[in-house]
């Protein structure tokens, strides 16, 4: 029975996931660009740690992608008409994947820059 359980809400969280690639295009362009980070993780060649720091980043920056869309939905829900609340959720949503993506940007160009030059 709580097998049952577990599986179904695993299914749920993967139908989330399917509707955020669906619907949403900067997490199509996030599972992208993770693509492409692998395949140069692969050719230049990175240390355990340092793969164990870019699947963090990728795993975050999506999942975190997926949380903003989500709080964009509860919003729009929530009310049709401007609010400032309203502005203030998604601005400080989409604020932190911008802060997020800019960590992830300046970490990855610290473990690759010096392979490459
Ligand atoms: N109900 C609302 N009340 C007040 N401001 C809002 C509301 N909905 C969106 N905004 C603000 O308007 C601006 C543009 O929002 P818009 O709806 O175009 O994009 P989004 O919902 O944030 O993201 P997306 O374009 O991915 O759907 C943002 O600053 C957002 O916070």
């Amino acid at each position: 029975m709580k097998a049952r359980r577990f599986f179904r809400s695993f299914q749920f969280a993967a139908q989330g996931i399917g509707t955020a690639l669906k619907r949403e295009q900067n997490i199509r362009f996030h599972f992208l660009a993770a693509i492409v980070v692998v395949f140069t993780g692969i050719l230049t060649g990175l240390s355990y740690m340092e793969w164990l720091v870019v699947i963090l980043l990728i795993g975050g920056m999506i999942a975190l992608e997926m949380i903003n869309s989500a709080i964009e939905r509860v919003v729009d829900l929530a009310t049709v008409e401007l609010h400032p609340l309203a502005k203030q959720s998604k601005d400080m949503a989409a604020g932190a994947v911008l802060v997020f993506a800019s960590a992830s940007a300046i970490i990855g160009l610290l473990i690759f820059l010096p392979k490459w030059l």
